[in-house]
């Protein structure tokens, strides 16, 4: 009798939802819409179709945990994402990480100069974004150290950016100059920072939470030497249920394949253009009566923007694209 109804009262369990905002491996840290920080481990298969995963779960997850009588608790359901980065563990497997889960935004840190970042790098990481549908801001940093001439270029590339739909910032981490636009902008977000190294993600982020100190940069160098499947990420909290998460060591989205007509998908304004293309697997290279390089000429298209749709292109055919990223 008493034994019975032991089991019973064991068996007794609270189901609660929540966000997953740490993984440390065996562990998840799931902050459940009550706010209490609930440390769950996984029952079940939750196998994504099409991928296998080193973690079928990651941070940014929405999650059902059972919080059971004993205090331990279980992931027993994960909503569907609306998008999610991954890396391939390595060349050679098919396993993939999934770095996070259900990206509001993406701000890519950029420099015009100290150093460069190049329109070619800044437009493939758009792309990728784009198929990965995740939305971005590009942040010009460093407006402090610029020349005259650097401050003219960068207001060209503002103005390009913003007109085909990425809106970008111009700031001083250093300095703090738009730092605070930049706090507005994570509001009630899941942002993801990244970024040529040198370009001040870290003294950024610093910026913005200053408490946290949590150097980006320098860890994720010495925690990922050559362990590409233990890099966890962790969500760290900004104003209005928003977050920040830290990628260490992650500088770019996961690899894809697209066919050559696919590239143009993710260049806005080329795919704009190309629905009067004559023909519709143009890849707008050569073939006649390509509505996009009539664009480019008439100089609706910028010519830096088409050159790095081209080098997406030529790179795809020498097999480079997938390392790239
Ligand atoms: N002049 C100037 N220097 C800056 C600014 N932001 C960062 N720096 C400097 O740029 C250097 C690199 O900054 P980090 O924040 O470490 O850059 P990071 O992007 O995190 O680089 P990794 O850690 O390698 O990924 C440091 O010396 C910073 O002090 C800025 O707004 N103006
Ligand atoms: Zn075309």
């Amino acid at each position: 009798m008493v034994s019975s109804l032991l089991f019973l009262i064991l068996h007794i369990f609270i189901l609660e939802k929540g966000l997953v905002i740490k993984n440390t491996g065996s562990w998840y840290l799931v902050k459940t819409d009550e706010g209490k920080l609930i440390e769950c481990k996984i029952k079940g298969n939750f196998r994504l179709k099409g991928i296998r995963s080193t973690n079928p779960i990651a941070v940014g997850d929405r999650v059902q945990i059972n919080v059971n009588a004993e205090g331990t608790a279980f992931i027993t359901e994960i909503e569907d994402r609306k998008n999610y980065i991954i890396r391939r563990s390595s060349n050679l497997s098919k396993q993939s990480h999934i770095i996070a889960a259900n990206l509001d935004q993406c701000m890519l840190v950029v420099t015009v100069n100290y150093p460069e970042t190049s329109t070619v790098f800044i437009d493939r990481f758009l792309a990728s974004a784009e198929a990965y549908r995740v939305p971005v801001c590009l942040v010009f940093n460093k407006v402090d150290r610029y020349t005259e001439e650097e401050l003219h270029y960068l207001d060209g590339l503002t103005n390009l950016y913003t007109h085909i739909g990425y809106p970008c910032y111009q700031i001083s981490a250093l300095d703090g100059t738009g730092v605070d636009e930049i706090k507005q902008a994570l509001e009630g977000k899941v942002t993801l920072f990244s970024g040529h190294s040198g370009v001040g993600k870290s003294t950024l982020i610093n910026a913005i939470l200053p408490e946290q100190n949590i150097k980006t940069g320098e860890i994720s160098t010495a925690h990922n030497k050559g362990m590409h499947t233990t890099t966890f990420s962790e969500m760290f909290p900004v104003a209005s249920d928003g977050y920040i998460i830290d990628t260490p060591g992650i500088k770019g989205f996961g690899t894809f394949d697209m066919k050559d007509e696919e590239v143009g998908h993710y260049f806005k304004e080329i795919f704009e253009f190309s629905a009067q293309c004559k023909y519709g697997n143009c890849t707008h290279r050569h073939e006649p009566g390509c509505a996009v390089r009539e664009a480019v000429e008439n100089h609706y298209i910028s010519e830096s923007r088409y050159a790095s749709y081209l080098n997406i292109l030529e790179d795809k055919e020498e097999g480079k694209y997938r390392s790239a990223y």
